[in-house]
């Protein structure tokens, strides 16, 4: 089998309610920047990294995709997954002007996508082609109503309803004043009582004196896990963190590569081991964290910068995964959706990685490539 051709593509599609925020960050559209991966056998690849659909940035994306990455793929064979992963991310000159970042998120594309036209080829989900289902069910936590965009009475309306739906799991965003936020996990701790696990991500905001003063007085909550407490590659602070507070800490949806997560890893800066296909060049390096995370006996909690499509499938397939992050905004563009029942993501059917969009949210969502 051979690449004949790489197209790259930008959906960007709405958010639930048409506007979310985070400590750091407020979007109305998730970006899906990918490349379809043609080949000589008919087949076709989707992969795709996440963004805030900022289209400038998008188009540096899949300029990278065309014009650096795509040249290095045309007549590979789609299958050398670890091969190319190599000749693209050891490639000297694109290796000279981005060891992290927009080539690892271009490259993050493709490498997703030849694992999706692996798996097609072999006409198995990609929970399969990973070795098989390692577990019946996969947890979800729902991040998708824990917004600070939310006000407190709809926050807890939503962790009610979020639990009268099953989830068993929640997260809520912290990172604005400690007293807002403490107020506020009372709040949706209270709401949906001792046994649904509830965890907070600070997206990097505060600093470690905040962040202690934080974990003081959240200690009361039974917080699951504190995630991206600090700044994301202060190491020394988050080993501070971890050794000062007895909430545990979660990070790794900034991280590029798995020496960046060795670093924490080695300072243990960190209980939760949050990867992201979207962010660290695609499935390969994914899968190398997982087996470091096994290694170290820390349980792994995909990141969803591909909203669950992909990490889906690693969750059935990795001993490590433990639980899986739900957020809902693009799983209706594609044909196989990340789809949560009672609190389980249902496990895949289709052929593939989970990354065909339909042809619907291809009309609907596209964006100019420039
Ligand atoms: O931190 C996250 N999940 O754990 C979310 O990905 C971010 O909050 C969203 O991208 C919005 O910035
Ligand atoms: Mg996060």
């Amino acid at each position: 089998m051979k690449i004949t051709r790489v197209e790259p593509f930008i959906l960007h599609v709405p958010v639930t309610g048409s506007q979310i925020a985070d400590s750091t960050h407020s979007i109305t559209h998730w970006g899906v920047v990918g490349a379809r991966i043609d080949t000589d056998a008919g087949l076709s690849g989707y992969g795709f990294t996440g963004t805030h659909a900022h289209l400038p940035g998008d188009q540096l994306i899949t300029r990278c995709i065309a014009t650096c990455h795509a040249p290095l793929l045309l007549g590979e064979d789609p299958r050398e997954v670890q091969k190319l992963w190599h000749k693209l991310a050891r490639n000297p000159a694109l290796q000279w002007i981005g060891r992290a970042g927009i080539t690892t998120l271009s490259q993050a594309a493709i490498d997703v996508a030849l694992w999706d036209l692996k798996a097609k080829a072999q006409e198995v989900p990609l929970w399969q082609l990973l070795g098989g289902p390692v577990r019946e069910q996969v947890r979800a936590y729902n991040t998708d109503i824990g917004w600070l965009s939310i006000d407190d009475e709809r926050l807890v309306q939503g962790a009610r309803a979020a639990v009268e739906q099953g989830f068993t799991g929640i997260k809520i965003k912290v990172g604005s004043t400690v007293e807002r936020d403490l107020r506020r996990l009372a709040l949706v701790r209270a709401a949906i009582g001792p046994d649904v696990t509830l965890a907070v991500d600070g997206n990097g905001k505060w600093d470690l004196a905040t962040c202690l003063r934080f974990c003081r007085g959240a200690e009361a909550q039974d917080v699951y896990w504190f995630e991206e407490p600090l700044w994301y590659d202060d190491v020394k602070g988050h080993a501070q963190l971890a050794r000062a507070s007895r909430i545990p800490v979660a990070l790794g949806e900034q991280l590029y590569t798995q020496d960046a997560f060795s670093e924490f890893f080695h300072q243990q800066a960190i209980h939760w081991v949050q990867p992201d296909v979207t962010r660290m060049g695609g499935l390969t390096e994914v899968l190398r964290v997982c087996e470091a995370a096994a290694s170290w006996r820390l349980p792994v909690a995909p990141h969803a910068g591909d909203m669950s499509q992909v990490h889906v499938h690693l969750s059935y397939a990795h001993p490590a995964c433990q639980v899986l992050e739900y957020i809902p905004w693009i799983k209706d563009c594609f044909t196989d959706p990340a789809e949560v029942g009672e609190g389980f993501f249902r496990r895949p059917a289709l052929p593939g990685a989970g990354t065909t969009p339909t042809p619907q949210a291809w009309d609907r969502f596209r964006q100019p490539v420039a």
